[in-house]
């Protein structure tokens, strides 16, 4: 029997739709509806049972936090139905990792579920749309694709949740995970994994997905990005405006200005929890200098700052204390 696969469209560039053939730039994102998106891949009927179904049309960027947790909400719903035995998304590039670690992170079942989207737009010539969504249909569909979370799959690779990170800001080979790479592909339609990636789903993340359907907007946590001469003021207005965390995105392994540093360490003592995360593409942040342990800031591992928002807001919403985060980063 074939496996039956249902595809949440979101919107973003494989949506897109440009006047002119030749143009990948200046389209309008999420355009192209759901129905027209698989009528370009009448290929999935050979590979999988597929419906479809238009959550929402954006382009990416502007999507909320309110439109995440929809997502998470319907995602959760389709994993626990009977007929569904995976489910595709696709998306806008400019947040996919972001909107894929939040799924991954409550991910409860052993069913895929696949992120895709595209770096040309629909009526680009040679669209990549239509190749990623087969590509990202048979993964959904392959039984080796099971109880591995969240999976990314652009360009004919196969990238967890965790560490893929959009690299180039117009390349089709956009998607990479800088630590580990790839963990398999696509090799002429057969799906095949190199290795697998750590799971990195929340201790009772059935429990946690259905807190977060419950959410319709999810605590203030800015990312401020570190550079030279920061002297901090943007942490005590983030605190001045109700910040519940704050992600710094220092340099290189989490390296924090001795002021901003200090204002980051009054923003832990009001409560706000800290967040360091790294400028630097690849590599782990890691505990570092003592200083930053004892002010109680709390290292972003392997995540980087965009992600390690999603985790310090989630672990908000369900009353979370450092010391959990702490253990799940470590
Ligand atoms: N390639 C893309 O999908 C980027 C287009 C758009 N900004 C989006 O993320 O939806």
């Amino acid at each position: 029997m074939q496996k039956r696969i249902h595809i949440l469209a979101m919107g973003g560039t494989i949506a897109g739709s440009a006047n002119d053939s030749s143009a990948t730039t200046g389209y309008q994102a999420g355009a192209v509806g759901i129905v027209e998106l698989m009528a370009a891949v009448p290929q999935v009927k050979e590979i999988a049972e597929v419906t479809g179904e238009q959550l929402a049309a954006i382009d990416s960027k502007d999507i909320t936090a309110a439109e995440q947790l929809q997502l998470v909400s319907r995602v959760r719903e389709l994993l626990l139905k009977g007929d569904v035995d995976g489910v595709v998304i696709t998306h806008g590039t400019d947040t996919m990792e972001e909107s894929a670690y939040l799924l991954d992170l409550v991910h409860f079942a052993d069913k895929p579920v696949v992120i895709t989207g595209a770096m040309r737009p629909a009526t680009a010539l040679s669209a990549d749309g239509p190749l990623n969504i087969l590509d990202a249909v048979r993964v959904a569909a392959a039984d080796s694709a099971r109880d591995r979370g969240v999976l990314v799959v652009l360009n004919n690779e196969i990238h967890s949740a965790r560490l893929v990170t959009k690299m180039s800001t117009t390349a089709v080979e956009t998607f990479q995970s800088p630590v580990g790479g790839a963990i398999g592909a696509i090799n002429d339609g057969v799906v095949v994994f190199y290795h697998g990636a750590e799971l990195h789903h929340l201790p009772n993340a059935l429990s946690v997905s259905e807190k977060l359907t419950s959410q319709k907007e999810l605590p203030y946590v800015p990312v401020l990005y570190g550079h030279s001469d920061d002297d901090g003021r943007l942490v005590k207005l983030v605190a001045d405006e109700g910040a519940k965390g704050i992600v710094y995105a220092g340099m290189g392994n989490g390296s924090i200005p001795a002021r901003v540093e200090a204002e980051l360490g009054a923003a832990v003592e009001q409560g706000i929890v800290v967040i360091r995360a790294s400028s630097s593409i690849s590599g782990m942040v890691t505990k570092a200098e003592a200083s930053y342990e004892e002010a109680g800031f709390i290292a972003s591992g392997l995540l980087n700052p965009r992600k390690a928002r999603l985790l310090l807001q989630v672990a908000l919403v369900c009353g979370k204390s450092a010391a959990d985060l702490r253990k799940f980063l470590a």
